[in-house]
C-alpha cells in the first residue's frame, strides 16, 4: 500500500519489533507524524507512540529491541536513556534518534540534521560508543545545567532554541528572573577539592553538548570527561541578557571558569536547596553528585559527528 493510500487512523509499519521507534507525537510543532510512519515502514522500524509524558520511560523499560529510537526532541530521547539505563539494557541496545522536537541540539550535536537523516543512520550509519552522565542516580546524555528558575526551561520557546541553541535556556533565565541572585556553590573534582567556590549565575556540566560562545556545542562524548563552564555572578555586574552572556563566555572577562573532570560534586551552600536541569528534566537538590559512565551508550551518529572535536579557545 502505498502512503497516500493508507487511512491516517491505521497507520502501519513493517517492522518486526527489533528495532523500535519511541515516538512523541506532540513534539516539535506535531506534523510529523505522516513522514515519520512512512520513513519506519520503508525502513522496517516498528512504532510505539507515546501518550503523555513519562510513557517513552516505561517504553523503553519494556522493550527487547535490539534497537531503539527516540522519536521527539532532547525530552523524549532523555526517557528513552532512562528507561533503558533503569531496565539495564544500555549493554545489549543500540539508541538512535529521530529529530522531531523543536530544539534537537543533542541530535544536531551527533551529526543528525533531518527525520529522513535520522532513519538513514539508525539503518546504516556509524555506531560509536558515547559517554553518559549519571546525577543522583539519574542519567543524561546532554547536559546538567545548574543556576535555572524551575519555569525557564518550559517558557523557553521554539525561536530562541533555533537561534540560540544551548544558550537559549540561560539567557531565557537571565530575562525572566529578574530577582535571581544566583548560587553560592562549592564544585569538588577527584583532583581538587575546592575546585571551584562562590556565587556562581550558572554551572554547566557538558556531557554530549559544551558551552563555547560560537561555533559547534559537540562536546568530546567518548573522553569519560564532563566539560565544565562556571559562570561567576559578579555582585557588580548583574548579567543582562544575551550579549552580556556572549561576552561573558567570552572567557576574557575573567568571569568564567572551565573544567574538566570524571566526576563532580556540586554543592549549594546556605539553606535552600538549587534547581538543576537534566536534558532539560528539573530537579531540585542541595547537591547534585555527577559521574560520567566511560562509553556506555551504543549511539547511532550522523557523518558530522566528530569522535575528537577541537577544544573550546
Ligand atoms: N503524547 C504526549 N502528549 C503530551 N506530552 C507528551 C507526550 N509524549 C511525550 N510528552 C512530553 O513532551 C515533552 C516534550 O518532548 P520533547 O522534548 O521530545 O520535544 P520538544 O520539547 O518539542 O523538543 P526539544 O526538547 O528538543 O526542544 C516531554 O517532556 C515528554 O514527556
Amino acid at each position: 500500500m502505498t502512503s497516500s493510500a493508507r487511512p491516517k487512523a491505521v497507520r502501519t509499519d513493517g517492522g518486526d519489533g527489533s528495532r523500535v521507534l519511541v515516538y512523541n507525537p506532540v513534539s516539535g510543532n506535531g506534523s510529523h507524524t505522516d513522514e515519520v510512519y512512512d520513513l519506519a515502514d520503508e525502513y522496517d522500524v516498528t512504532v510505539r507512540e507515546t501518550k503523555k509524558g513519562g510513557d517513552a520511560i516505561a517504553f523503553a523499560r519494556e522493550t527487547d529491541a535490539d534497537l531503539v529510537a527516540a522519536g521527539g526532541g532532547d525530552g523524549t530521547l532523555h526517557e528513552v536513556v532512562r528507561g533503558l539505563y533503569e531496565a539495564e539494557k544500555l549493554d545489549s541496545t543500540t539508541v538512535a534518534v529521530v529529530p522531531t522536537g523543536t530544539g534537537n541540539n543533542f541530535a544536531g550535536n551527533v551529526g543528525i540534521e533531518s527525520i529522513a537523516d535520522g532513519f538513514e543512520v539508525l539503518d546504516g550509519g556509524e555506531r560509536r560508543a558515547i559517554d553518559l552522565g549519571v546525577a543522583n542516580g539519574q542519567p543524561f546524555v546532554n547536559s546538567a545545567i545548574a543556576g535555572l528558575t524551575a519555569d525557564a526551561s518550559s517558557e523557553t520557546d521554539a525561536d530562541q532554541k533555533d537561534s540560540l541553541g544551548v544558550l537559549a535556556y540561560v539567557v531565557n533565565t537571565v530575562r525572566t528572573a529578574a530577582d535571581f541572585e544566583g548560587l553560592d556553590l562549592s564544585i569538588e573534582t577527584p583532583d581538587d577539592e575546592a575546585a571551584w567556590t562562590g556565587k556562581a549565575a550558572f554551572v554547566l556540566v557538558g556531557n554530549g553538548r559544551r558551552f563555547p560562545v560560537e561555533g559547534r556545542t559537540q562536546a568530546n562524548m567518548e573522553d569519560g570527561q564532563f566539560e565544565v563552564t562556571v559562570i561567576e555572578d559578579r555582585p557588580t555586574g548583574k548579567l543582562v541578557g544575551e550579549a552580556t552572556l556572549r561576552r561573558l563566555l567570552g572567557s576574557d572577562t575573567g568571569n568564567i571558569t572551565r573544567l574538566e573532570a570524571p566526576e563532580l560534586a556540586v554543592s549549594v551552600n546556605g539553606g535552600e536547596p538549587g534547581t538543576f536541569s537534566l536534558d532539560g528534566e528539573m530537579l531540585s537538590a542541595r547537591e547534585l553528585d555527577l559521574e560520567t559512565r566511560p562509553n556506555a551508550v551504543t549511539l547511532c551518529v550522523g557523518e558530522a559527528y566528530d569522535p575528537t572535536p577541537p577544544a573550546v579557545e
